[in-house]
């Protein structure tokens, strides 16, 4: 399926454009099938949408949204790199979520303690039970995008993004500080109905044009990653310069 490629004056226009469509694809699910999924992600365009959301969520019915996360950081629950503390302080603080309804990762010194396999093993429970024994197709997977194309915790040339078994996998060596993390895998990422590329500055335009002409996941991550109905890349023109 050809990809949607919206190009921004701005960053700001680019987290304006993309909230309300946020709006609109989740109170279109609440319509069609009640209650909404979305993965969230980390990153200054997921931070910035959901404070956008904060501000005017529209329609939505956020008892009746899901939460999920695409990776985090294996940090303690206070540490401000934790993507879930994010959230929590840009939207989830400020909008009547359903607590029973919003799934972080476990925290480096939550109910698994250090153990970070423990960890992703529960976060693939999770996803199994909220989908009745299988991975739920969510209706949003939102992805901000590394300059080497990194999506969610799965870099170039790495396990995590070679997986096809496992849903949830552990990172211990990110290249990317902090080194350990959780992630959801490509096959979990590509059972989103919509898949929402968040990509803003110059230094992400290799990355782009790689995704677009067809590159291998394994060399670019972002080019893994499909919706089954949408895949919409919402970039600002820095980022879409080698279009
Ligand atoms: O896990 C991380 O180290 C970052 O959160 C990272 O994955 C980030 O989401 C992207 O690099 C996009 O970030 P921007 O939206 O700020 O470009």
């Amino acid at each position: 399926m050809i990809p949607e490629t919206l190009v921004f004056d701005d960053k700001a226009d680019l987290v304006t454009t993309a909230a309300r469509r946020f709006v609109d694809l989740v109170t279109r699910a609440q319509a069609d099938h009640g209650v909404a999924s979305v993965v969230l992600t980390g990153g200054s365009n997921g931070i910035a949408i959901l404070r956008s959301l904060a501000a005017d969520s529209g329609g939505i019915d956020w008892a009746k949204v899901e939460l999920f996360w695409g990776d985090d950081r294996f940090v303690p629950d206070d540490d401000p790199e934790r993507n879930y503390g994010q959230a929590r302080d840009a939207l989830l603080d400020h909008v009547p979520v359903d607590p029973a309804r919003v799934h972080p990762m476990a925290p480096s010194d939550g109910a698994f303690g250090d153990d970070i396999d423990a960890a992703a093993a529960d976060y693939a429970g999770v996803l199994s039970r909220v989908g009745a024994g299988q991975v739920p197709h969510f209706d949003l997977h939102l992805l901000g995008m590394g300059g080497e194309g990194h999506i969610n915790s799965l870099f170039p040339h790495t396990t995590a993004t070679a997986e096809s078994m496992k849903t949830v996998v552990a990172v211990e060596d990110s290249p990317k500080p902090p080194p350990r993390r959780i992630t959801l895998t490509l096959p979990v990422v590509n059972r989103s109905k919509a898949v929402w590329f968040l990509v803003a500055g110059a230094d992400k335009a290799e990355a782009v044009a790689a995704a677009h002409s067809g590159a291998h996941a394994a060399d670019w991550p972002c080019a893994g990653a499909h919706g089954t109905d949408e895949t919409v890349w919402f970039l600002d023109q820095p980022a879409a310069a080698r279009l």
